[in-house]
């Protein structure tokens, strides 16, 4: 081996932030191919989904974590918990803020955490600076110097991808010498029905995002393989999957009038789960009520929180 070459280095970060600040869009483009769920609306990202971006020269194994908060419900102390769990477990905690917003006490909320988690390196960065003047990063600079003592601040944009190749090479230095953790092909570790019932909240959220933000929840029931037509060809695909509201008057608004809405999300899912296992997928939705579930446990746990 070349004694000169940089070695090879692999480990886990993971982005916190005020909800909407852009931590699943920066997941997706570090990763390169949509695995964690992002909408406008605050507080939709709900699992830890770990997106793993391979780079010549190290693994970065990002996991994608609910975003601190105070609890109100049961939902929300269980997110507290998985933050506490994966956040005292990564090697990197990236802080993101938008580099064209204020620091409120949201975010010093959420810094003063960081403390809690002392064996993890802490990078400042700077999230959606394509909508930024350079003046509002400069300050957002000096603001977040003023915070702590970060190993590494990265101003990147995840739309126009500007730095993000800065970040992630920031972010590898920062993690140990390692073999690779994970084979190349990966991207994710989470199951296809996980992802898929992902796809089919977020296509669900997009039309009644203003009725139902936090109310839905979707899981994969069953998969049959049906009879391929040609040699050597795959069959459809049907999947049968469950959107749960929590309450029976919220059932119509996600079915809508005369079913129009659920078939939209079930065409809009469709389609994205044909991209995501390419290849063709007859999608069965049904909605059903199951009341209360972010404060129930039993809920929570049939639908995989
Ligand atoms: N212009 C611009 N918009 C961005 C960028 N990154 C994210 N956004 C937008 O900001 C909004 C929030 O992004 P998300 O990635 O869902 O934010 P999040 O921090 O994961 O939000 P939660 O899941 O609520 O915690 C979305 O509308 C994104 O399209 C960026 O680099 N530039």
């Amino acid at each position: 081996m070349n004694e000169t070459a940089p070695e090879f280095r692999a480990g886990f970060v993971s982005f916190v932030g005020r909800p909407n600040v852009g931590k699943s869009t920066l997941t997706n483009a570090l990763v390169g191919e949509k695995i964690a769920i992002t909408s406008p609306k605050p507080q939709t990202t709900r699992r830890a989904i770990r997106g793993i971006a391979h780079r010549p020269s190290g693994q970065l194994i990002i996991v994608d974590t609910p975003g601190i908060h105070r609890p109100r419900t049961l939902l929300g102390e269980r997110l507290n918990a998985l933050v506490e769990a994966t956040l005292g477990d990564v090697d990197v905690i990236g802080f993101c803020v938008p580099a064209n917003e204020k620091l409120g006490p949201g975010d010093r909320f959420i810094n003063d955490r960081l403390d809690d988690f002392p064996r993890a390196k802490k990078v400042a960065i700077l999230t959606k600076v394509d909508e930024s003047s350079k003046s509002e990063i400069f300050e957002q600079l000096t603001r977040l110097s003023t915070l702590r003592e970060w190993d590494a601040v990265v101003p990147v944009s995840s739309v126009t991808r500007e730095q993000l190749d800065v970040l992630s090479d920031e972010l590898l230095n920062l993690m140990p010498v390692s073999p690779p953790l994970y084979e190349p092909a990966t991207i994710t570790d989470e199951g296809d029905d996980e992802r898929i019932a992902e796809l089919i909240r977020e296509a669900a959220l997009r039309e009644a995002r203003e009725e139902l933000p936090h109310s839905l929840a979707a899981t994969v029931d069953d998969r049959e393989e049906r009879e391929p037509e040609g040699e050597g060809e795959l069959g459809l695909l049907e999947i049968y999957a469950s959107l749960y509201v929590e309450r029976d008057s919220q059932k119509g608004i996600v079915i809508g009038k005369g079913g129009s809405r659920l078939r939209q999300i079930g065409e809009d899912a469709r389609k994205e789960i044909e991209a995501l296992l390419g290849r063709r997928v007859y999608l069965s939705l049904r909605v059903k009520v199951l009341k209360e579930w972010q404060r129930d446990p039993k809920s929570l746990g049939k639908l995989g929180f």
